[in-house]
């Protein structure tokens, strides 16, 4: 590819491939009451519904796309299906060309091809299957390395948190449209390099919040009593009936750093178990029953016989636990990190640890993670894990927070019904890295319709220069929006016959501010 062509990244199909490019022929009336759960278009505003309700029109905050409509869809007629219009120079060897309707030449389209990895739940598998994609499902993470050499097959991949997205791996893929991340955190996903290429990343923002709180739960209670110990002490035959050093929870303090989803949730579950919470957050935020927010991590630290992180991986928070602040928390305290590894010094630690300053931890993330099940975890993953595993009163998990049926199938649900949304319809709600931009449907009746899906370089005149060359039909509706370097154009157009498509997206793909340009129709 030159590298005037390696901004200018291609269009691909998203549904059944049509042997031509016709235009309303492909048009397919799917009945809104046919509309299931799973459906892709039941949850976007690109459905005949989102005509309507009061969110269909503009992007919302992050998790708007998550609300359910209440009213019946059956009245509200026929959706089409949209499928991406297949450029000539889209990079696809073995799509032979066809002849077209009228004669002329137009290329087969070629199946959105998606790599799962990392074992995510089979019912995202199956969503993205039924949505007319390939999908290849893979259990463990992969490297880098393994990225470069098989991601080129693929427009959509999903991960969990494993697998690191970077830019090396970007730079490789033009062909990547769309990056889901089935879990909360998107540290792995070099964000900002892929919005540059008109990659959208998705994530789950709040699908396993409850199950880490629950775990958090958990901890607190079997590092009060001391109960990993005792359990593995009777395993190896040995009776130890103690209560020295064992606690209720009741009326001891949590210390809860990070106040967003999980942190609230696990709140109110603590206070329902006769504790106090107290937080520490960066923005100021409304506590939850009689939790009170403190001004200085090192207040919570100093009064709380419970500490745990619930953080994003950013660079403030990069090792922001190490021996000055576990130095800081109260003798006999615990300490609990479910939010990600390199957040925590681990050698301070074990150290705290080894010194019975603290009386215990639990501990489910790790600066480096094995990528699949299996042997080890050892030294290899860093000097400090070989102690940890020496000692006492320290829960030790394989990054388990979101790992239940529940979690993993709500996560797999929305992620997957996001990805099908972006690729098929350009809606880009709940994106980490695009603007979030969504357009009401192109209906049945909407013949001679397209929808242009413009991400390009967020600079003067652009729009201009976009709707000078729609000039010649109607806009029906467009919206658009900016994220920092990056910015999206939505616009149905009608009017459009299939023989003007290919100038169209040939003249926007050329455009100086292009990053990619999408049709669907
Ligand atoms: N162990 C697991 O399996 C698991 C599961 C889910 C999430 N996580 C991790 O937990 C993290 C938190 O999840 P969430 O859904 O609650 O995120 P969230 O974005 O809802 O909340 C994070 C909170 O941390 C605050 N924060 C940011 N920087 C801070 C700082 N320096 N000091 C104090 N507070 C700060 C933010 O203001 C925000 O309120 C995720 O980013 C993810 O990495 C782990
Ligand atoms: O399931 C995973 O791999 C990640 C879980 C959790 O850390 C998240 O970020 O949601």
């Amino acid at each position: 590819m030159s590298a005037s062509n390696a901004n200018r990244r291609p269009s691909v199909s998203a549904s059944d491939p049509p042997t031509f490019i016709p235009i309303p022929a492909n048009t397919r009336g799917i009945p809104a009451s046919s509309f299931g759960p799973l459906s892709p278009v039941a949850t976007t505003g690109t459905s005949p519904l989102a005509s309507y309700a009061s969110y269909g029109t503009s992007p919302q905050g992050p998790g708007s796309h998550n609300r359910q409509r209440s009213t019946s869809s059956a009245a509200f007629g026929i959706a089409r299906q949209l499928t991406a219009f297949l450029p000539a120079d889209y990079p696809l060897d073995e799509e032979p060309e066809h002849e077209g309707p009228n004669g002329g030449s137009a290329k087969k389209q070629g199946k959105v091809k998606v790599l799962l990895l990392e074992n995510i739940n089979l019912d995202a598998a199956n969503f993205l299957k039924n949505a007319g994609y390939e999908v290849d499902h893979v259990s463990k993470a992969y490297s880098e390395e393994e990225l470069l050499q098989k991601l080129p097959n693929y427009q959509a991949i999903g991960i969990r948190s494993k697998t690191k997205i970077t830019k090396k791996v970007i730079d490789a893929n033009p062909q990547l449209l769309v990056i889901g991340c089935f879990c909360i955190g998107t540290n792995q996903v070099d964000l900002d390099s892929a919005a540059k290429k008109g990659i959208a990343v998705f994530n789950s923002p709040f699908s396993n919040s409850r199950s880490v709180a629950e775990l958090v739960i958990s901890e607190i209670i079997a590092l009060s009593r001391q109960l990993t110990d005792r359990s593995g002490e009777l395993k190896q035959g040995i009776w130890n009936k103690v209560s020295k050093g064992c606690w209720e929870i009741r009326g001891k303090t949590l210390g809860i750093v990070g106040y967003g989803h999980i942190g609230a949730q696990l709140s109110v579950l603590a206070e329902a178990f006769g504790m106090s919470v107290i937080y520490y957050d960066v923005i100021p935020i409304m506590p939850l029953g009689t939790a009170r927010q403190v001004d200085t991590l090192e207040d919570l630290l100093s009064k709380s016989d419970f500490v745990t992180l619930h953080v994003p991986e950013i660079p403030d928070t990069i090792g922001m636990m190490g021996a000055l602040e576990f130095s800081q928390m109260k003798n006999g305290a615990y300490f609990i990190n479910n939010a990600r590894g390199k957040v925590v010094d681990l050698d301070a630690l074990a150290d705290a640890l080894e010194s019975k300053h603290l009386a215990g931890a639990a501990i489910d993330v790790f600066p480096r993670e094995p990528g699949s099940n299996g042997p080890g975890f050892d030294g290899s993953l860093g000097s400090f894990i070989p102690r940890l595993r020496q000692l006492n009163n320290l829960i030790l998990t394989p990054h388990i927070g979101g790992s239940t049926e529940e979690a993993q199938r709500a996560i797999g649900s929305e992620v997957a019904t996001a990805l099908v949304r972006y690729l098929n319809y350009g809606t880009t709600l709940g994106s980490v890295n695009f603007p979030e931009v969504d357009l009401r449907a192109i209906t049945a009746q909407d013949e001679r319709h397209i929808r242009l899906c413009f991400v390009h370089r967020n600079e003067p005149g652009v729009l201009k220069v976009v709707n000078n060359i729609l000039s010649d039909h109607n806009i029906e509706k467009q919206f658009s929006d900016s994220k920092g370097d990056i910015a999206y154009l939505m616009a149905d157009i009608s009017g459009v016959g299939h023989e003007e498509v290919a100038d169209i997206y040939t003249q926007i793909k050329r455009t100086q501010a292009n990053i990619l340009t999408r049709l669907l129709y």
